[in-house]
């Protein structure tokens, strides 16, 4: 039996197939179980390490997920990570807490250089941090082997080869995971690098024919990276005439992107057929489970329709719908017909699909992980070759099969478009907790002159952040002047592997923008305002009056003519600057905020803003905004700007400068 296998048990993380994927490039075999998977059983089976995952729960909650409490004593290393970490802690009598201040994005921590885990690394460390729960005090036998300010980052039982991590080793966003990994498999567990990948193309063409033999195949094409990839699978794979390739316009597309998908894919040597389904999308409605009552209820139509995860549904579910009708224009037997997608692991992760997670929370129902689709699924009649992969993955195969670059490097375009870049509103969204936010947002641009009266509202920030961070505030904001808004709108965020949806706050100034002193106010503010997951920029003078009212707004065609013409125009600008490559995706969300009224006055809100995010990543589960001046040129940002302004309706252009975790690239 195989001797060399780590068991990776899954607590519910956005992350767990990316560990999985960071043991196997080091060449050791792994597979992900359920947290619950028995000691005997992984020594029956002859594991040799154990690493427990992250997960949305908290260790000390009633409904925490079951484990099997044997696998800290069986005598095989362990490490945890984050959620994994905590209940290491609690299980050997330690403390673990909700505390006043969370951490979400990249932190610089201290480590204890003498412990294995962290051999032939430096003392300082850039890691990926989530949480909001920490450990208070380590269990006994434990001691602490990492910091961030004064929260716990990693402890340690060296004579039981105990571990546990709060950061993410597994993730782009922490420097050195791969050293740690290495430590963790080879010092420690003493595992010797053996495993191979079988070619990954081949298996994907293999599942292929096996699934599919002599049947036919509906491939749903949107010309991105992904669903092209996997049609060349599927024409490597299959006969000619098994293969029908749609491409669905959806009404939500950029600007002459359908025609565009045609040609490409056409010099490509692949025919597309093509569907205009404006109208069919924008009146189309599905029915919906609510997850506590489990009450079914069918949706308002699409263009009626407000919240993120309705639109997403109806969308996924009309994509589903218009293919089975084209199986049956065609006289095609459903039963002899695939649908085939280009779905990767993200889309299941964040969509909590049971295919990759059982314990995961829903950050966004991809489109193509609906109910719909996972019904045909269950069915059998969806084939995904890509379902186990990453973005940058996909890429590298896509080159394989000789690709040109110009379609594997293309941005990503999420299948439901520009209907989640819209952010509707039919009332401001203002809870009871917008008066306090805005007077802490205030205190934090204010930060030289609060400290000089000491107050409640002082504290809450020193709490949050580290003495050092508290100096450097004190000095940006003694020598900057800056303004802030708490916009009364929400946007969707991801934290300690739960999903947010809430404030979006708004920096101006009438100064020329300092980018890193923004970046700072970025990264502090929603650790220290938990209900703000998202930060942005107002290009402009300084806003003077509170924003307190929304411009009405659905997806109607005017507002979405109006996204398109400013996706247009900025992403011409990107393209012209040549940094196409630099950036990985580049999102223009359009809020319903009409900034600079007059108080008072009786004119409604009636316009609209543009939000610039653009982004850098590689596998899209963990990223930065590209900061203007560093990764993106200020002249083509200034460029983008200038000509979103000249969009009909638009008020301000604002730049996002969030992170992956608190934020996501999408706005919903
Ligand atoms: N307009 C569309 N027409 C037909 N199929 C689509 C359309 N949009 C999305 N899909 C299907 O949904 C899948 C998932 O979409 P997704 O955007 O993740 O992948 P992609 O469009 O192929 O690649 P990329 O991530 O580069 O945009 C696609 O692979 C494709 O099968
Ligand atoms: O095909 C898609 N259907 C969807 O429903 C969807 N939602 C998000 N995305 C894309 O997924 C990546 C990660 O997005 P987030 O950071 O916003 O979660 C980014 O590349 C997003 O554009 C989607 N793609
Ligand atoms: N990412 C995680 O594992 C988070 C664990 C826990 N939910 C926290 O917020 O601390
Ligand atoms: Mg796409």
């Amino acid at each position: 039996m195989e001797e060399n296998k780590v068991a990776i048990l899954d607590a519910g993380a956005q992350y767990g197939k990316v560990i999985d994927r960071k043991v196997r490039e080091l060449k050791i075999k792994s597979e992900l179980l359920p947290l619950e998977t028995t000691a005997s059983f992984l020594l029956a089976n002859n594991y040799k390490a154990i690493i427990i995952s992250g997960g949305p729960n908290s260790v000390y909650e009633d409904n925490a997920p079951k484990y099997d409490p044997s696998i800290f004593q069986c005598g095989l290393p362990l490490l945890g990570i984050c959620y994994g970490m905590q209940l290491l802690n609690k299980e050997f009598g330690g403390d673990v807490n909700r505390t006043t201040s969370r951490e979400d994005g990249q932190f610089k921590i201290k480590i204890d250089t003498k412990c294995s885990l962290f051999k032939n690394l430096n003392s300082e460390q850039k890691v990926l941090l989530t949480h909001s729960d920490s450990v208070t005090k380590p269990a006994e036998g434990f001691k602490i082997i990492c910091n961030s300010k004064n929260i716990t980052a990693g402890i340690a039982n060296e004579s039981k080869k105990l571990y546990g991590l709060q950061f993410h080793p597994e993730v782009e966003l922490t420097e050195n995971g791969k050293k740690i990994f290495q430590n963790f498999l080879f010092e420690i567990s003493k595992l010797k690098p053996k495993f191979t990948m079988e070619s990954r193309e081949q298996l994907c063409i293999d599942y292929i024919k096996k699934s599919v033999g002599k049947s036919k195949v509906l491939m749903l094409v949107s010309g991105g990276v992904d669903s092209t990839v996997c049609a060349a699978l599927l024409h490597k794979a299959l006969n000619k005439d098994q293969l029908i390739a749609l491409h669905i316009d959806n009404g939500f597309m950029r600007k002459d992107e359908s025609k565009n998908v045609e040609a490409s894919l056409k010099q490509n040597g692949l025919h597309l057929d093509v569907t205009n389904a404006t109208q069919i999308f924008y009146d189309s409605t599905t029915i919906i489970e609510d997850k506590n009552t489990k009450i079914k209820k069918t949706t308002k139509p699409l263009c009626l329709t407000i919240d993120p995860e309705e639109k997403r549904k109806i969308i996924g579910d009309t994509f589903m719908n218009i293919a089975n009708s084209l199986i049956e224009d065609l006289n095609l037997n459903p039963k002899d017909v695939y649908l085939a997608q280009g779905t990767l692991r993200p889309d299941l992760i964040e969509s909590a699909s049971e295919l990759a997670s059982n314990k995961a929370d829903a950050i966004k129902t991809h489109h193509n992980d609906t109910d719909l689709v996972r019904e045909l699924r269950r069915q059998g009649q969806v084939i995904e070759p890509l379902k186990d992969f990453h973005k940058d993955e996909v890429r590298s195969l896509g080159r394989d099969l000789n690709l040109p670059e110009e379609i594997v490097q293309r941005h990503p375009f999420p299948g439901p478009g520009l209907a989640i870049r819209i952010i509707c509103a039919e009332t401001p969204f203002m809870e009871k907790d917008f008066a306090e936010t805005s007077i802490i947002l205030k205190a934090i641009v204010n930060f030289s002159g609060a400290v000089k009266k000491p107050q409640a509202t002082v504290q809450k920030i020193r709490d949050a952040i580290t003495e050092e961070e508290q100096i450097y505030l004190e000095e940006i904001t003694s020598s900057y002047s800056i303004s802030v808004s708490l916009l009364p709108i929400k946007s969707v965020g991801v934290q300690g592997d739960c999903r947010t949806y809430s404030y979006v706050a708004a920096l101006s100034s009438d100064e020329s923008p300092n980018w890193q002193y923004l970046s700072t106010f970025a990264q502090i503010i929603p650790r220290i305002c938990r209900n703000v997951n998202r930060v942005v920029y107002a290009f402009g003078q300084k806003i003077t009056e509170p924003v307190t009212e929304i411009t009405h707004t659905m997806l109607s065609k005017r507002v979405i003519e109006t996204l398109r013409e400013a996706d247009s125009v900025a992403t011409h600008a990107l393209k012209e600057s040549g940094e196409m490559k630099s950036i990985a995706q580049m999102p223009i969300v359009l809020i319903p905020i009409h900034f600079d009224r007059i108080p008072g006055s009786n004119i409604p809100s009636a316009q609209w803003s543009i939000v610039l995010r653009p982004f850098l990543t590689n596998d899209f589960m963990t990223g930065v905004a590209a900061v203007p001046g560093r990764q993106i040129k200020e002249s083509t940002v200034k460029k983008m700007v200038e000509a979103v302004k000249q969009v009909p309706g638009i008020s301000r252009v604002l730049f996002d400068l969030t992170s992956k975790p608190p934020g996501t690239t999408e706005w919903e």
